[in-house]
């Protein structure tokens, strides 16, 4: 089976270098989406993967977006898709990743320049976006060239879709893909994402399920400029004041959530679900390592994980026009804005859960009888996703996590989201897989983000053998 593998392998292997550096070069461009000011690093990273593209002989296109809603004045990056191979006697894989990352800054407490790929003794690479998710989109242009250099005929053909919106909700993305179901992605057979992470740092998985996200904005305006809390403190009422009290009304600590009726939308767990769980390779270790402390909810495994993957949950992110630098200001900020999401479950549907927020949201602060104005807002909203994992595209996936890693994996659902995953299975009707690459302790959208070499290496042959093993599994539909 798939005989040339191992000399796929061997070439992977003996690249490695020049693919840590590929790597190093990408994570320089700080392609950051939700910061306005980053806009033209977000187009440059696209436009370095377009030329990564075609200098390996891809047929690229960057395609614009249009304007970012709510802000237009500025343009969407473009959104760049590649084909590789037209050959109507193979299989098409459509891939789809994110160029853009989370912001990071040296006073969030980093240990290394957030922007320059810093490898230690351990292999572990850190830098923005290494496992989010410009390693994993590298890694199918890493997968080109070696079977390039090795003089192996890729197996498939491939479709690329890389998107700059991804973390800012992936804004223009379902229209586009909507657009492009029938026309530039026509032939696709099967979807693969490789964006999420394993459940611990030795046993790789496939994931059938995503969380969606829905998120907030509180906004709580009153004084008509920030005020000296010396000369009005005791005779302004303070928007900072009511929105902590707003906020600290959606969630307890052990993150029940306080909103009414919210958790009538989640589906009731069945015993056929109940008893996925154990066999599951996790466990509290795994989750205090990823924490890197012992402040989990749950002492056990099956509640730790029903908790990540199929019931909702509401985390507190910031509050802007707040102070929060260093030192003492006695200021009273004259606007703050308060910023939460929930991650979403089935069978929440995202206008249902934005209604009961306004109305809980409303009513809290109605109740301060404050004098101030409060505006709640949705930002963005993706969908959840469940899918079957019976389907070839995970057959062939397992495989190839066998040959590379020498363990089936396990099939596991995912706490993030990825809003495009529901749009890509509904609008092409093909079976999408997940297929990470990083592990849990990469630290995605937090400080001193990493990927281990052998994770992003291995993963480069993972990538590539599973698109061999997907053109050996028996064609059926679906
Ligand atoms: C799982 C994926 N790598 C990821 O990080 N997704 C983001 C998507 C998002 C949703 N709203 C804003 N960004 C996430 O799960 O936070
Ligand atoms: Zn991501
Ligand atoms: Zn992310």
């Amino acid at each position: 089976m798939a005989p040339q593998l191992d000399g796929y392998f061997k070439q992977v292997d003996g690249m490695s270098g020049h693919f840590i550096e590929r790597l190093r070069k990408a994570v320089a461009i700080p392609s950051v989406s939700a910061d306005d000011e980053r806009r033209p690093d977000v187009v440059r990273m696209g436009q370095f993967l377009a030329d990564e593209l075609r200098a390996l002989g891809a047929e690229v296109e960057q395609r614009p977006l249009g304007k970012q809603p709510h802000k237009e004045h500025l343009d969407l990056p473009p959104v760049v898709i590649a084909r590789y191979g037209n050959d109507k006697k193979k299989r098409t894989i459509l891939v789809y990743g994110h160029y853009d990352v989370q912001p990071a800054l040296m006073e969030d407490g980093w240990a290394t320049k957030p922007f320059d790929l810093t490898v230690d003794e351990k292999g572990r690479m850190f830098g923005r976006g290494s496992t989010d998710d410009k390693g994993p989109v590298l890694g199918w242009l890493n997968s080109i060239e070696a079977h390039q250099k090795a003089g192996i005929d890729f197996p498939v053909n491939l479709l690329m879709c890389f998107e700059g919106m991804e973390e800012y909700g992936s804004e223009g993305l379902d229209d586009f893909i909507n657009a492009e179901a029938k026309n530039y992605f026509a032939d696709a057979d099967a979807v693969c994402i490789s964006d999420n992470y394993w459940l611990g740092t030795e046993k790789p998985c496939l994931t059938y399920g995503l969380r969606g996200c829905s998120y907030y904005s509180i906004e709580i305006s009153g004084p008509g400029q920030d005020l000296h809390s010396g000369v009005f403190g005791g005779t302004a009422q303070e928007p900072m004041t009511d929105l902590v009290r707003v906020m600290s009304s959606l969630v307890d600590t052990d993150g029940k959530i306080l909103i009414p009726g919210l958790s009538d939308l989640v589906a009731p767990l069945t015993d056929e679900e109940k008893s996925l769980y154990g066999d599951i390779s996790f466990t509290m270790d795994n989750l205090y390592e990823s924490l890197g402390s012992k402040t989990g909810i749950y002492d056990d495994k099956e509640r730790t994980l029903m908790a990540r993957w199929r019931y909702p949950s509401l985390s507190l992110h910031g509050v802007e026009g707040a102070f929060s630098a260093p030192g003492a200001k006695t200021v009273i900020p004259a606007k703050v804005i308060g910023k939460f999401s929930i991650r979403t479950v089935p069978n929440m549907e995202p206008t249902d859960v934005d209604e009961l927020v306004y109305k809980y949201v409303e009513g809290v602060f109605a109740s301060l009888k404050s004098k101030n104005t409060c505006k709640v807002s949705l930002q963005h909203a993706g969908k959840w996703w469940v899918a079957s994992p019976r389907h070839w595209n995970f057959t062939a996936a397992g495989k190839a996590v066998e040959k590379v890693w020498g363990v089936k994996p396990d099939l596991t659902r995912e706490g993030g989201s990825i809003p495009v995953t529901l749009t890509f299975e509904q609008a092409t009707g093909k079976n999408v897989l997940l297929l990470p690459m990083g592990s849990s302790t990469d630290a995605a959208h937090s400080i001193n983000e990493k990927l281990d070499k052998r994770n992003y290496i291995e993963g480069i042959k993972l990538l590539g053998a599973y698109l061999h093993y997907v053109a050996e599994e028996p064609m059926k539909e679906g």
